[in-house]
């Protein structure tokens, strides 16, 4: 269900977009893939105000807090990661993190979603009884109340259009020992739903050798990886994260004219988040946003929404930014969604199947 004010959100800025009303149920009936979304980054609002109020809360949240989960304006890069802390205080235990998964994997249905990777920190809380597994186990659950398909061995079933997988993400602020235990629990339930690993947080802190030992195992165990990448100027970590050579990449947008130049080289898939790195501040405008420039050069790039709850966005939504702001027809959209199945960390049959979804779109 969209908020209120979500829905005002949107509306406002299909209005400047200057979207037609006939275009944004032709975008929202597109299938999409959404490749970068992370767990409480999805929240609704509304469930935040309810955890916040009801009898669910379990931790302290203070009036300001709560004031700025429901003031959406303000979204710098710090604001962000003052932000994540107090949705975490919300979204403790078992039961919620089901809830939240339950409720984000609705909204990307209601969005026409086909196939989705969504991502979460694995985290431990002994109040709770939590380990990184059972934490895993609760996305689980809200993958089983959602009733859609996130075990690689699923066959196709009627009535359920929408595939899931997840991504265990490492958080910068983590040590190398937490670290490799997110590749582990990755590697034990790749037969389950987990298709691969992430690399986020806040981008100013953590050193990139402090990962480095745990995201070689990955590779070496043929874990998938993606990384958040030049969120902010940092060149040496930007080359370095190239030369691991991980399946995909998110942001990119910090980068100097040598690394761009090796990102072009490498060909490795870019997540692009247009909404996320402009509310950021990582990208000046829309319009200077280097989502145009790889286009245009026919690197692979993929549209998501990095933190819908957090950005009051959503899929539809991007694609409507880059209808307006970079030309994008609804066919090269599609096409450009088509091509994303292969920068997937999806099976084959998978795929096959989301082809077979986007050529009947495309008829
Ligand atoms: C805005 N740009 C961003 N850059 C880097 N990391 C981000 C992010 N947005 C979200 N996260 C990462 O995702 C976590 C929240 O979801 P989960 O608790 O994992 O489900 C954040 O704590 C952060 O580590
Ligand atoms: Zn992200």
């Amino acid at each position: 269900m969209m908020t209120k004010e979500k829905k005002n959100w949107i509306n406002s800025l299909a209005a400047q977009l200057q979207v037609s009303a006939m275009q944004m149920p032709l975008l929202k009936a597109m299938p999409k893939l959404e490749l970068h979304a992370h767990l409480n980054g999805c929240v609704r609002t509304s469930t935040l105000l309810d955890l916040a109020v009801g009898e669910n809360s379990k931790e302290k949240i203070s009036n300001t807090d709560l004031e700025s989960l429901i003031r959406k304006e303000d979204r710098s890069l710090t604001e962000c990661f003052r932000l994540f802390p107090v949705i975490h205080a919300l979204t403790t235990d078992h039961a919620v993190v089901t809830r939240i998964t339950r409720e984000a994997i609705e909204d990307f249905l209601l969005d026409n979603v086909v196939y989705l990777e969504l991502r979460t920190t694995p985290k431990c809380n002994d109040l709770y009884g939590m380990s990184k597994r059972s934490y895993v186990e609760a996305v689980f659950a809200g993958f089983e109340a959602a009733g859609v398909m996130y075990k690689t061995d699923c066959d196709v079933q009627d009535g359920h259009r929408m595939h899931v997988r997840l991504l265990l993400s490492i958080d910068r602020r983590e040590n190398a020992e937490a670290a490799m235990n997110t590749v582990q629990l990755a590697w034990d339930m790749r037969d389950r739903g987990v298709a691969g690993v992430d690399l986020s947080g806040d981008p100013a802190i953590g050193n990139w050798e402090t990962f480095l030992p745990a995201l070689t195992l990955a590779k070496e165990l043929g874990v998938p990886l993606t990384l958040h990448c030049g969120e902010v100027s940092n060149p040496k970590e930007v080359r370095e994260m190239l030369a691991l050579q991980p399946r995909r990449l998110g942001h990119v947008c910090c980068l100097e004219e040598a690394e761009w130049r090796a990102l072009l080289d490498s060909g490795i898939p870019v997540e692009i988040c247009l909404t996320s790195n402009v509310r950021t501040e990582s990208v000046s405008s829309m319009r200077d946003h280097h989502f145009a420039a790889l286009y245009n050069a026919k690197h692979p790039v993929v549209l998501c929404t990095d933190d819908p709850g957090l950005f009051s966005t959503s899929l539809t939504l991007e694609f409507a930014i880059a209808a307006t702001c970079f030309g994008l027809t609804n066919l090269e959209l599609l096409i450009m969604g088509k091509s994303a199945i292969n920068y997937t960390f999806a099976d084959d049959k998978t795929k096959l199947i989301l082809h077979g979804i986007f050529d009947d779109a495309l008829q």
